[in-house]
């Protein structure tokens, strides 16, 4: 297994031009990316097909969140343009969920795409979860729930912060997937995210993947904060006592 196969680069960047000038800063071809809304938004669907033709693999975040059958509809679609990788968000409820995958299914080629659940996201606080989405539970049970209710509706795993990624595997199975943004290297500024973890302890709290976007993108040298990121992955352990 290369050192970066589980490091996915969000590319958080408004055009093609942009996204292929941070790539060649980079040099780490072959990882595994995130289109997320900024990009494909711009760009479409031919974004995710130029990048499956250089040999990235690609992380789809589009968070639908919608009725079932326009989710189902929607999928079928995005499976056909060939990500790696697709979410929704947990709080569309388990038949929205399972349309989703039925969709994936129906759309893909070959195999069908890793489908997840967004929980909580990390820009979320345990104090806006009760003041303003009016969940009054701790976030963690909250995150547990939603990862359970994810599982049995057919997704592969869920995205929460790397602090939740040992309850939700408690919650359902150790090969459930936890994808966890909200990553910072230690001197970095969190910025807008609520719950963050350096590379090194999202590796010890249990992660499987985490999303790694401004650590590296908004680095002065980009291509070192990605090695750092990739060293303090790749030098950590992953704890069996979680
Ligand atoms: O689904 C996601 O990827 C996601 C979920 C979540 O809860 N929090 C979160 O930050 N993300 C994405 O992960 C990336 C994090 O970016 P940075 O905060 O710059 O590292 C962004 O592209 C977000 O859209």
């Amino acid at each position: 297994m290369s050192s970066n196969e589980k490091i996915i680069l969000a590319l958080d960047v408004p055009s093609k031009d942009e996204m292929l000038a941070l790539l060649a800063k980079i040099n780490a071809p072959g990882c595994y990316v995130k289109v997320g809304m900024e990009l494909y938004y711009q760009e479409g669907a031919d974004i995710v097909r130029a990048l499956k033709a250089s040999g990235y693999r690609v992380f789809l975040d589009l968070k639908l969140h919608d009725i079932p059958n326009t989710v189902r509809r929607a999928m079928r679609g995005l499976a056909r343009v060939g990500a790696d990788m697709v979410n929704v968000h947990a709080a569309g409820g388990s038949v929205m969920m399972r349309a989703a995958a039925e969709g994936l299914a129906e759309g893909a080629v070959g195999k069908r795409p890793i489908c997840l659940a967004v929980t909580q996201l990390t820009s979320t606080s345990q104090e806006m979860l009760e003041s303003e989405i009016l969940i009054q539970q701790p976030i963690v049970d909250v995150i547990q729930s939603y990862a359970s209710l994810a599982a049995r509706a057919g997704m592969d795993g869920v995205v929460c912060s790397a602090w939740e990624a040992a309850a939700i595997k408690r919650a359902t199975s150790s090969q459930f997937l936890a994808v966890t943004p909200g990553i910072r290297l230690a001197k970095d500024a969190a910025g807008d995210q609520k719950r963050v973890a350096t590379p090194g302890r999202a590796r010890t709290l249990g992660s499987d993947y985490i999303v790694v976007g401004r650590s590296i993108t908004a680095a002065s040298d980009p291509a070192a904060a990605y090695r750092q990121v990739v060293e303090e992955w790749g030098n950590t352990e992953w704890k069996t006592d979680n």
